[in-house]
Formats: C-alpha cells, sequence, structure tokens
C-alpha cells in the first residue's frame, strides 16, 4: 500500500472511475476550485461546489493533518460580464468623468468579492488556504502563453492570441478532448457559437485579446502593438501554477514535468468543457506533463423543477437572499440549514431545490441540537457545548466514527453518514455526545451557531404569521387525507419547540388548532 493512501476513494471525472486517492506528495495535497467570476450575488447553485469541496478539505485535513493540505480556489475578477456590469452600475459616473470604467469594475468586483466572501463563511465553509485574483496574476499568464506560441500550439491572430488543439493533438503528448471524452463535431458544434473569423479552425479558443479603450488591459505577448486581457480558461492555468506548482515550478521551469501537477481540481460538471479541457491544454502542453492534475472532481447541478438553476433560467435565488430575506418560503433560513440540505445528496446526483428539502434539512438539525442539549457531554456537572465537545474529542486525538468516515472515505458519501447521525441521535449518550459531535463538524455544520440562531428565531416567531401560515398548509393536508404531509409538519413544529392542540368548534364541528411554545 502506498505511503499516501488513507482510505480515501473518490471518482475521477478523467478516468470515469472511482479510485484511491493517493497524493503525489503526502506533505502537501494540493487542490484548486475553480471559484467565482465577481460580478453579481452567487446564487444557491453556486454553493455547491463551495461547500462540497469544503467537506473535502475538512476530510483532507483530518486525513493528513491541517499543515498539509493546500487549498486553492481563485476569484476571477477581469471579465467580459463584470466590465458589462460596472457600464450598468457605474455609466452615469463615468459619462460625468467622476469614476473611469477601471475603477468601476474595482467596485463591482470589491462589492462583489465581500458578499461572496460574507457568503460562504455564513454557510460553514473555511477559507481555502489561498484565493489568488486573476488581475494579481497577469505575468503568469503572458509567461504561459509566449510559451504556448514558442511551442507552435498557440498563434496571433488580428490582436488576439489563440490556442490550437490540432496543433495540440499533432505533437506527442495529452491530446485534446480527454477529460470531456466528447465527440469531435459535438465539441465543434459547442464552439460554433462564437466563430470569429480570426480562427483558424472552429474548435481555437482565446488565451488573450484585445482590449477596448477605457476597459482594462495590460501590455500584450508577442509584441501585439495593444493592451489586451485574458481569456477565461489561461487564468486557471496560470493561478494553479502559480499557487500549487511552488516551488518547483511557479515560474514556469520545466525541467522535472513529472513535478508540474497537482493532485486535484474540481468545479461544477458544466465546467468540463470547454473550460476545464481547455486548462488542461494549456497546462499541459506549456509545462511538458500528461496531466494537470490526477483527479478531476465534478459536483452535479442544483435544479429548480428539473432545470439547472443559473443566472440565464432567471430561476435562481441568492445566498444572501436565503440568509437574509423572506424570498423563499417566507422565511429566513439559517446557513447551517442550507448546508445540510446541500449534502443530503451525493455531492454528483443532481439536487432538486424545494422549500420540502430546506424543512426536511432544518428539522433534522434541530433534532441533533435537542439530543445535543438533552444528552451533550458533563464537564464537572456543567454541560459542553457544541463547540466544546468537537474540540475535547479533537484534543483526545478522537477519529470520525467508523460509519461517518467509511462513508466519507467512500467519494464523499454524505448522504449514509447523515443517517448514521440520524440514527445515532435517537439513542445518543453522554459517552457518546463528543463523537457525535466531532462527526457533524466533520460535515462542516455548527451546532452552536445554529441553537443561537434558532434561538434569535423563536423569540420573534411567536409575533410572526409564520406558525399561522403554517398551521393554514397542515390543515389544508389533514382535508386532503394527506397524513404524512400534515404530521411532518407537527413534527417540524415540534422541533422548533410549538406545540399544537386540535379541537373542535363546538357549533360549527370545525377543526382549531391552537399553539403554544413549550420549550
Ligand atoms: N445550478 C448549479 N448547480 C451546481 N453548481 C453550479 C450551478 N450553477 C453554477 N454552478 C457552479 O458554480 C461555480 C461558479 O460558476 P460560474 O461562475 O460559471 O457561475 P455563473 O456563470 O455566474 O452561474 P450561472 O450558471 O448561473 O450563469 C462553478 O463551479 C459552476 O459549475
Ligand atoms: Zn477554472
Amino acid at each position: 500500500m502506498s505511503e499516501g493512501f488513507k482510505g480515501l476513494v473518490v471518482y475521477n471525472t478523467l478516468t470515469r472511475r472511482k479510485e484511491e486517492f493517493i497524493p503525489l506528495d503526502p506533505s502537501r495535497v494540493r487542490m484548486y476550485i475553480c471559484g467565482p467570476t465577481v460580478y453579481d450575488y452567487a446564487h444557491i447553485g453556486n454553493a455547491r461546489p463551495v461547500i462540497v469541496f469544503d467537506v473535502l478539505f475538512r476530510l483532507l485535513r483530518h486525513l493528513y493533518g491541517e499543515d498539509h493540505v493546500t487549498y486553492v480556489r481563485n476569484i476571477t475578477d477581469v471579465d467580459d460580464k463584470i466590465n458589462a456590469r460596472a457600464l450598468r452600475d457605474y455609466g452615469a459616473e463615468i459619462e460625468a468623468g467622476r469614476m473611469t470604467l477601471n475603477e468601476a469594475i474595482r467596485a463591482v468586483t470589491e462589492r462583489t468579492n465581500a458578499q461572496f466572501q460574507a457568503d460562504v463563511k455564513a454557510l460553514g465553509c473555511l477559507e481555502p488556504t489561498s484565493q489568488p485574483r486573476a488581475t494579481e496574476h497577469i505575468p503568469q499568464m503572458l509567461a504561459l502563453i509566449e510559451r504556448l506560441i514558442d511551442l507552435g500550439v498557440a498563434y496571433v491572430a488580428d490582436n488576439h492570441v489563440l490556442f490550437s488543439p490540432s496543433a495540440m493533438n499533432a505533437r506527442r503528448g495529452p491530446r485534446y478532448g480527454a477529460l470531456s471524452r466528447r465527440p469531435l463535431d459535438e465539441m465543434l458544434a459547442g464552439a460554433r457559437v462564437d466563430v470569429a473569423s480570426y480562427k483558424r479552425d472552429e474548435l481555437d479558443f482565446v488565451l488573450w485579446k484585445p482590449s477596448k479603450e477605457g476597459e482594462p488591459g495590460w501590455p500584450s505577448p508577442a509584441g501585439i502593438p495593444v493592451l489586451g486581457r485574458p481569456g477565461w480558461h489561461i487564468e486557471c492555468s496560470a493561478m494553479s501554477m502559480a499557487k500549487l506548482l511552488e516551488p518547483f515550478g511557479g515560474g514556469l521551469r520545466c525541467d522535472d514535468p513529472s513535478k508540474n501537477m497537482f493532485d486535484i481540481h474540481g468545479g461544477g460538471i458544466d465546467l468540463v468543457f470547454p473550460h476545464h479541457e481547455n486548462e488542461i491544454a494549456q497546462s499541459c502542453c506549456a509545462l511538458g506533463t500528461d496531466q494537470m492534475a490526477r483527479y478531476w472532481m465534478h459536483n452535479g447541478f442544483l435544479q429548480v423543477e428539473g432545470r439547472k438553476m443559473s443566472k440565464s433560467e432567471g430561476n435562481f435565488v441568492t445566498i444572501h437572499e436565503l440568509l437574509e430575506t423572506e424570498k423563499f418560503g417566507g422565511r429566513k433560513w439559517p446557513g447551517e440549514v442550507l448546508r445540510l440540505a446541500m449534502l443530503m445528496t451525493h455531492y454528483r446526483e443532481p439536487i432538486d431545490f424545494s422549500l420540502r428539502r430546506l424543512e426536511e434539512a432544518d428539522a433534522k438539525l434541530s433534532s441533533w441540537r435537542n439530543a445535543i442539549i438533552e444528552k451533550g457531554a458533563l464537564k464537572e456537572g456543567i454541560r459542553l457545548t457544541f463547540g466544546e465537545m468537537v474540540e475535547c474529542h479533537r484534543q483526545c486525538r478522537g477519529d470520525l466514527s467508523s460509519e461517518v468516515k467509511a462513508a466519507l472515505l467512500d467519494d464523499l458519501n454524505t448522504y449514509p453518514a447523515i443517517a448514521f447521525l440520524d440514527r445515532k441521535r435517537k439513542s445518543l449518550s453522554e459517552e457518546d455526545a463528543q463523537q457525535f459531535a466531532f462527526d457533524i463538524a466533520m460535515l462542516g455544520i455548527d451546532i452552536d451557531a445554529y441553537h443561537a440562531w434558532d434561538r434569535a428565531r423563536l423569540s420573534s416567531i411567536a409575533e410572526s404569521q409564520e406558525i399561522e401560515t403554517l398551521i393554514k398548509r397542515r390543515s389544508t393536508y389533514i382535508q386532503e387525507k394527506n397524513w404524512a404531509e400534515a404530521d411532518r409538519i407537527r413534527d417540524l413544529l415540534q422541533s422548533w419547540g410549538i406545540q399544537l392542540k386540535d379541537s373542535k368548534d363546538p357549533v360549527t364541528g370545525e377543526r382549531i388548532t391552537t399553539w403554544e411554545v413549550k420549550r
């Protein structure tokens, strides 16, 4: 057995198989996840990869040690969508000469990034080891582009630099299309959307393009006489190189190609083609490797009524709206509930995002919290908080329970881990409580935070309409003889400490439901 193998098995999109995870260097496990393009609020679909790979980050830190895992998630802060947003939001200021376009772009990216960081923190995500920005890695992009031109796999046309997949395939080494395994005609159909006259071949993609007057621009490579800016794909090749290949090849040192790759590269399944395919093409050619990363992991879509949640479909709800407004389901949702709702399905499966799912997650968390409050561990007669229990277990060098560990090691199979925790809480004892807390913490769920949120909510809920709305929904279910749903709402309210009492109106014989706060 290899020194680095800790029992973790992951599904690799590259091979379409589950494989043992063996890091190239067990003292430095390296993971790169494509991060957000910061021009607008992130929606809850965008949160899925952030949460999924945060669980993986936590698990890797547990297996290899906190200081031995490097997790890079980039911030794309050069993009046409950002420019368009800056013009939309600050057009008047720019027109009046009070702001330059570049200042407006900076304002959009700063504001959006700050919101994104706050959102994902509320969802319980740890900060990655590093969050490089595209605008701070232009020299690395230029170095990669120059090298690709020298190698003959990229060319200059009409002040653009384009990468040529067919030139790549004419060389020895990896072939274009190996990750997505798409037939050529399908790739062409995708590429045809933006066929430009300067392309030699329809599949060629942009590495660098000229900037218009006033747009952000940097001195171009290959003697192109105008300012320009990078294409999206080259940004990730440059940032992963800068952050993960040091000290071997951060400066494009190709003397030992086997060192110019890293362990895990991930993102949503929609990134496989063209984004990840193009990243591989650029990085492998420039660095002289067969692989850019050993394991490619992709999460499935979060969907609404069978369709991918996306900005272009207009079927999205933002993380911010879920946390801070009553837009979805007439109430606010704590980050812990959103997170658990996401992890109740295996990361590669699609999720249908629904009110029902959030309520189910809320009821689960509430029952775990109640078990911890009632049966939690004691120290000198005083109940420990959730955080204290997790810390005690950690300090005693406690591991995960064998059930949760086995589930997570099997390609991050969170669903059976959650089912196990559900069974466990029913018979929780004081002795098990620290283990139980530690297992929950590995999913990135903070029961103390959830509890504080829930207490605050309970004190305001008594004045709100929400309970009445739920009681009305329950009455409708009772009329429809949908007992399962009616009971679910009763149990949900009970989990909040609200007791329902049914009686009959003595005159009309109609059912009357009243409620009181028990906890
Ligand atoms: N509905 C979804 N379910 C799961 N992951 C998603 C979903 N939508 C986007 N992602 C992922 O979120 C990350 C950020 O994606 P990206 O920056 O392309 O979002 P976007 O283009 O703003 O979103 P949209 O698809 O709504 O236009 C990527 O890893 C992408 O795969
Ligand atoms: Zn990327």
